[in-house]
């Protein structure tokens, strides 16, 4: 994050920063962030919003004493407590000549390519229109094998996608200390991280208070996400209206995480490596597999030696090595049919069954290498391409 440059910005609030501890939301919280989000806006950054807080904010209308735990009372909670947050941000935000498009989203809109590509191109129109995009799970339809799991990462799948330069995700403590703070006074507090090592995610434990969910290890695996994208992440919190500025001037109240990488993975790319499911698989010689992980080239037919599934062409495939390691995924140009036929054949036998000559299996636009050989910095560098 430069505070100097044009930042694309993505803010992530959880359910206690925007709602009392007994449910309901807080007008009074919601309006600090608001008017920090518009000053950040004002000073000339693309501001995203990932907001938590609809089920907190809504249990309490429907009756409910806590904060539900079965999956109908928690969508049920949430259909009442969503209108009632975009309703507040858009009145707040009015008052700054600010207007919110609420995005909802499920990890099936991820996983299927037109709707990740769709959620894009949407995002990046409100972005270039001025709006302020609010993004929440979409949870009075998410079920539990269609959740991204909690809004920390969804916040970090976000900025991934959107190839923002900062994510900050406020919350109710001031950083990552390395014990929970509420229960351990001794606790300190890291300032700066530049990778989060095991030993560091095994300091990080679960919420603190009745309406948060994942807790500091949610936040952790977020930020290892991001940051292994080469994106700055803050974890932490802040009062006032220039909260935001001063967090990206370096000087917030929580952990920064920044790593030297530049550059990140093609949004493609991203909806390959982390969204697409996998419709078949592709096993490869010697010679594709070190073409594919360290020549930067595309998987042609003559390198494949199997091909098992029932793939489509523009489906997402696993490739295998003939020593049974997973070298990446990639997007298929051919059905899994048409490649049986042509595997292990030369070029000019390729062409004539496919009548082109365009033979690659898999090109090397729609590949992603997830193989990492161990103290190979290398591989690393080809997956952030
Ligand atoms: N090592 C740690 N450092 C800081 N906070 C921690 C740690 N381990 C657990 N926590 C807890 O994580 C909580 C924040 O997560 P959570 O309750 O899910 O908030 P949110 O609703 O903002 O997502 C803090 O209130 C704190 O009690
Ligand atoms: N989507 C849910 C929030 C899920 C979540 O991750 O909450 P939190 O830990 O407060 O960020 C809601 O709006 O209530």
């Amino acid at each position: 994050m430069d505070n100097k440059k044009k930042n694309r910005i993505v803010v992530k609030i959880g359910s206690s920063s925007l709602t009392n501890p007994n449910g309901g939301l807080s007008h009074e919280k919601l309006i600090g962030h608001v008017d920090a989000l518009a000053a950040l806006r004002q000073a000339g950054h693309d501001v995203i919003l990932v907001s938590s807080g609809a089920v907190a904010a809504g249990f309490t209308a429907l009756g409910y004493p806590s904060r539900p735990v079965t999956i109908e009372g928690k969508q049920a909670a949430a259909a009442v407590g969503q209108g009632l947050l975009i309703q507040a941000y858009n009145e707040r935000l009015g008052t700054h000549g600010l207007t919110a498009a609420q995005i909802l989203l499920t990890r099936d809109d991820f996983a299927k390519r037109n709707r990740y590509h769709n959620a894009y191109n949407t995002l990046n129109e409100l972005l270039k229109r001025g709006m302020i995009p609010i993004i929440n799970e979409n949870d009075c339809v998410a079920v539990d094998e269609l959740t991204f799991g909690d809004n920390d990462m969804l916040s970090a799948l976000v900025a991934g996608f959107l190839h923002a330069d900062g994510l900050m995700i406020l919350t109710d403590t001031d950083g990552l200390y390395d014990a929970d703070p509420r229960s351990n006074p001794h606790a300190r507090k890291f300032s700066l991280l530049h990778e989060i090592t095991p030993e560091i995610e095994a300091l990080a434990g679960g919420a603190g208070s009745s309406v948060g969910t994942g807790g500091m290890r949610s936040k952790i695996n977020a930020a290892k996400f991001a940051l292994s994208l080469g994106i700055d992440i803050f974890v932490g919190t802040g009062d006032g209206a220039d909260k935001l500025l001063l967090i990206l001037a370096g000087e917030g109240a929580g952990t920064y995480f920044r790593n030297e990488m530049q550059g990140s993975l093609k949004s493609h790319k991203q909806w390959i490596a982390f969204h697409a499911d996998c419709a078949g698989r592709i096993e490869v010689d010697a010679g594709a597999a070190s073409a594919l992980l360290y020549g930067g080239k595309s998987l042609l037919p003559s390198g494949i030696t199997d091909v098992v599934g029932s793939f489509l062409a523009g489906d997402v495939v696993e490739v295998w090595d003939t020593l049974g390691r997973r070298l990446g995924k990639g997007e298929v140009r051919y059905d899994a049919n048409q490649l049986r036929q042509v595997k292990g054949e030369s070029g000019p036998a390729c062409q004539e069954v496919l009548g082109t000559s365009r033979i690659e299996a898999i090109h090397r636009d729609n590949w992603v290498t997830l193989y990492m050989e161990e103290n190979k910095e290398e591989t690393r560098e080809e997956i952030i391409q």
